[in-house]
């Protein structure tokens, strides 16, 4: 049996590497949506990178598996699709909590955008629904949204630093309902987009009938 210490080190290492290849995808993504070369050389690159899934696949996970990633004393959401490190698709979103107040900072690049220049709103909704859960689970368990209400007040700039804060306005119970805004990092007081959001703990039924063994990376 392994020593626990070369457990935690094999973890870190794995989710450095983990952390690494999302960086890498999110820079070939970036170049993809970004470039101009010819169909020819589109094309050549569309079989390079075909190519480089059989290596990934040749041991993967399906739904209701965690990923080996996320485990360890500290769980971690690796991949969580807007503030996870391994994940390509996320911007990624880092988040601290400052005072009770969630906190995060990304910037996003072409792949997100809607009007041009500016980004989707699916995207503003998914940085506001990200950042409503930090808020919630800074009352002790991790919830679900329940509501999500967004207005966008002006248009949210590509390639420019973002800020997305998120509080706890009221808790009764299992639910909170809090607020979030976007903003850039250069003029924090314009608010660009706000969300208000009700959040709730699935009780424990809830909690096995939709997670089954799962359900510990959800307390
Ligand atoms: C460090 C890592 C961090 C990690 C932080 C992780 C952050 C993750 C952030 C992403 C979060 C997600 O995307 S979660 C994924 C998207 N969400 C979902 O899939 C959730 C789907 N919904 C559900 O499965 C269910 O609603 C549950 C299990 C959550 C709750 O079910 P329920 O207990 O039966 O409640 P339900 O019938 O749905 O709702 C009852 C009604 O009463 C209202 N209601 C009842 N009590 C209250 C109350 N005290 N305050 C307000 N509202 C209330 C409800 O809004 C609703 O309104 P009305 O219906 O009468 O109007």
């Amino acid at each position: 049996m392994s020593d626990p210490v070369d457990v935690d080190d094999d973890l870190a290492q794995r989710r450095r590497a983990a952390r690494e290849l999302g960086a890498a995808l999110r820079e070939l993504t970036d170049a993809a949506v970004s470039t101009e070369v010819d169909a020819a050389t589109l094309t050549d690159l569309a079989e390079q990178v075909r190519a480089l899934v059989p290596p990934l696949t040749a041991a993967s996970r399906v739904r209701g598996e965690p990923a080996t990633v996320d485990g360890g004393q500290r769980a971690r959401r690796m991949y969580n699709p807007a503030s996870g490190p391994g994940n390509p698709i996320a911007p990624p979103m880092k988040v601290e909590i400052v005072d009770g107040t969630a906190i995060g900072r990304c910037t996003l690049g072409l792949a997100y955008e809607g009007p041009p220049s500016y980004g989707h709103g699916g995207i503003s909704a998914l940085l506001l629904d990200q950042i409503l859960g930090h808020a919630h689970s800074t009352r002790g368990k991790h919830g679900m949204t329940v509501k999500l209400a967004l207005r966008y007040r002006r248009p949210v700039p590509l390639q420019t630093p973002l800020r997305i804060v998120g509080r706890v306005e009221r808790v009764d119970g299992r639910w909170t309902e809090s607020v979030a805004t976007i903003s850039t990092e250069d003029d924090p007081d314009t608010v660009l987009v706000e969300a208000r959001g009700v959040f709730a703990v699935p009780s424990a039924e809830q909690a096995k009938r939709l997670f089954g063994e799962l359900e510990r990376l959800v307390r």
